[in-house]
């Protein structure tokens, strides 16, 4: 694949919810490796778009592709599958289960065994269960979370519940991971920190980054092109200085408030 070409391509996305357009004829396409980020006023269909990727809306119409192959409407499990994985805006972790078994359930669906080995506990099953855990320690060290392992995901600190959200995308190795808002609700030394993650992440692994972000200081300083919507439809799609002085968008978010 040439070193621009789209590695996920979302080609005349819609989505209706009854008589709302939620989204309307949306087309980017996002590179191998790049940070890619979403932005626009509430309701512009940010997270619908987010939906219709990673599996959890069938799109209206349109198509969604990575690396050529088509994934619109495949259902979320199967997209995970493919390697696109995401966050939610609201936090959804296992709460009552601890840190380290979150990162164990997250993994199991791309283990490569069977029911049969699981019960015959077979040498290939076992391997694959302790490739799970070194994983699973790798990330809670990666993310400096290690101290909780055994603690209930709901007793963390929000900070820590939203590294853990990541942590739960990276054990499954992902190629695009979906961050939908993940800024929310930190403090300004978490959200610098978020900065400096999600820009090592795709130093140190071949991943792109799709973000949903109103924090503008942490999408203009992370993303290399930025789509903004409203009301459903792209308004601009550019690099961040472009975007900053683009009128549409200028207009868009002063005339929200
Ligand atoms: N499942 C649904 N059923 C009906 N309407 C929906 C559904 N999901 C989203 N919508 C509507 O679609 C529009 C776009 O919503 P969406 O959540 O995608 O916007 P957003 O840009 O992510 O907003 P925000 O920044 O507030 O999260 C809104 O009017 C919303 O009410």
């Amino acid at each position: 694949m040439a070193a621009d070409a789209a590695f996920i391509e979302v080609q005349g996305l819609s989505m209706r919810f009854g008589g709302l357009l939620a989204v309307d004829g949306i087309e980017f396409g996002v590179r191998e490796r790049e940070i890619f980020a979403i932005i626009g006023p509430n309701g512009a269909g940010k997270t619908t778009v987010f939906n219709c990727i990673s599996g959890f809306y069938k799109p209206t119409t349109g198509r969604i592709r990575l690396q050529g192959r088509d994934i619109g409407g495949l259902g979320s499990h199967t997209v995970a599958r493919h390697g696109v994985v995401r966050t939610f805006q609201n936090v959804r972790l296992f709460k009552t289960m601890t840190a380290l078994e979150n990162l164990l359930v997250a993994q199991h669906r791309h283990l490569k065994t069977s029911l049969p080995a699981g019960l015959l506990k077979t040498r290939a099953y076992r391997d694959s269960e302790k490739k799970a855990l070194e994983r699973a320690l790798h990330w809670l060290d990666y993310m400096e979370l290690r101290e909780f392992a055994n603690r209930p995901a709901g007793t963390l600190a929000y900070g820590h519940q939203r590294r853990l959200e990541i942590a739960r995308c990276m054990v499954t190795e992902p190629r695009v991971l979906m961050l939908d808002e993940p800024a929310a609700g930190l403090n300004p030394q978490e959200k610098k920190d978020l900065q400096g993650l999600i820009q090592q992440l795709r130093a140190q692994h071949e991943l792109a980054v799709l973000l949903i972000e109103h924090d503008m200081s942490l999408v203009m300083g992370v993303s290399e092109r930025i789509l903004v919507m409203e009301h459903g439809r792209r308004i601009a799609l550019d690099e961040p200085e472009a975007i900053r002085n683009d009128q549409r968008v200028i207009k868009a978010y002063l005339g929200e408030e």
